[in-house]
């Protein structure tokens, strides 16, 4: 199967178990690959037969600073199950780091595979 992909894509936005992460933005960043067949879009030349990284990457932002949720588990939960139901996709990896989440770490984060059912 062939991938269309997103790499860092950045998103400021409120996200956190603790109060403190209540009340200022932390960077986001979304490393996301999804499965789909390219051969009509390639053999047409059409944008609308091709899974469209810059829609998606729009769906993604607009998704994750819209409600705040605590954990990257439920974004990507969330994440995943929008890109499967609006975009021709077959399966969507989605990886999500927070960088300032640990100091100690260069970044942390939830990675998850998810197949349309
Ligand atoms: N598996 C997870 N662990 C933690 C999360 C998370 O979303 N998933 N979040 C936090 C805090 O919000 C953290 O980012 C602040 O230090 C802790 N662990």
């Amino acid at each position: 199967m062939d991938k269309v992909y997103i790499s860092q894509l950045h998103v400021e936005t409120i996200i956190g178990v603790y109060d403190f992460e209540k009340e200022s933005k932390q960077s986001l960043y979304f490393d996301i690959e999804m499965l789909t067949d390219i051969s009509a879009a390639a053999q047409s030349d059409d944008i609308s037969l091709a899974v469209d990284y810059a829609k998606v990457s729009e769906r993604v932002i607009a998704h994750t600073i819209s409600k705040p949720v605590e954990l990257l588990e439920t974004l990507v939960e969330q994440l995943a199950a929008i890109i499967l139901a609006e975009f021709n996709v077959v399966q969507v990896s989605i990886c999500v780091s927070k960088p300032a989440a640990v100091p100690a770490a260069k970044t942390v984060g939830v990675e998850i595979t998810r197949k349309k059912k």
